[in-house]
């Protein structure tokens, strides 16, 4: 048997990461999941066929612990599992605001920990995930949790008094995408299109878009440029949502983020 690999908290994000594991090749010999909840253990047991049991079983049991419970709900689960953590386990914590240090004051010495913002595209293997070490990490900690991740995405490295702005921008992002996305097939609808033209247009303008983003590396003020053909209908568009101060409301709406995710440290 390899090194085993518990993830406690199977909620969307937990799931996300379940099953990209599984994706990617990990023996579910090699997994666990802590769930008390007897329902959503037997869906996660016959969906992946993974051992669910509970979390201080999994605690005892696991090399890796990733934490994937609400920010609410950390100091609980830690409190409930410190007993039987021992030196040489690692904890990856994947919740918003939740610093290494909060989790550090609540194990034993030296339980390595390391701080990961992911986002849901890792769902389908493009996410994105952000790493920090605590202070008792060395380059194998990081390392193992960059394997975690990079299972299901990209992974960049960044100083943990980042973590509040990544939050802001990669982990809340895809929600700010999807409205984006909402908003211009309701607009679509409006103008008269059937929604579910609407919707394809959308999607695929999206994905093409993102492709360009990503496989011509130009910058995208110059891809925005490149639509807006002098005095035609981008132009009208874009001195709308000037207009109505878009760029300003994305400005205020990240900021919004990374505050909240700095009042979940605070445990409110
Ligand atoms: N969703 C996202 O896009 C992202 C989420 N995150 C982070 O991931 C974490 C989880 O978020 P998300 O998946 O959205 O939330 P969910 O509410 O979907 O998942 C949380 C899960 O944790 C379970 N849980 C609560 N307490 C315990 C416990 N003591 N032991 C075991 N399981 C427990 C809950 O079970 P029950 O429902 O029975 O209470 C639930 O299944 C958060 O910290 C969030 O900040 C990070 C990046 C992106
Ligand atoms: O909304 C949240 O708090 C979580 C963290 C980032 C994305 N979802």
């Amino acid at each position: 048997m390899g090194s085993q690999t518990a993830i406690l908290g199977a909620g969307v994000m937990g799931e996300t990461l379940l099953s990209g594991l599984v994706r990617a090749g990990r023996r579910v010999d090699n997994l666990l999941v802590g769930e008390k909840r007897a329902e959503r253990a037997a869906e996660l047991e016959q969906r992946y066929g993974v051992a669910v049991v509970t979390n201080i079983e999994a605690a005892e049991k696991a090399d890796t612990l990733a934490l994937v419970v609400k920010p609410q709900d950390m100091g609980d689960l830690l409190d409930e599992i410190s007993g039987v953590l021992r030196p040489g386990q690692l904890i990856v914590s994947l919740a918003a605001g939740i610093t290494t240090a909060f989790i550090e004051s609540r194990v034993p010495e030296g339980i390595a920990v390391v701080r990961v913002m992911p986002n849901t595209p890792a769902l389908v293997d493009e996410g994105m995930a952000a790493i920090s070490p605590g202070s008792h990490c060395d380059e194998s900690h990081l390392a193992e949790a960059e394997s975690l991740l990079a299972s299901v995405g990209k992974v960049v490295r960044v100083p943990e008094r980042q973590q509040d702005a990544v939050t802001a921008i990669s982990g809340s992002g895809p929600a700010y995408i999807f409205f984006v996305v909402e908003s211009m097939i309701e607009a679509g609808v409006h103008l008269g299109l059937p929604r579910a033209m609407a919707s394809e247009l959308v999607i695929q303008t999206l994905v093409g878009s993102a492709k360009m983003l990503r496989e011509t590396g130009t910058h995208p003020t110059v891809l925005r440029e490149q639509v807006t053909s002098p005095g035609g209908t981008t132009a009208s568009a874009l001195r709308e949502l000037e207009i109505h101060k878009v760029r300003a409301a994305f400005l205020a709406a990240m900021e919004a983020a990374r505050d909240r995710s700095r009042e979940l440290a605070e445990g409110t």
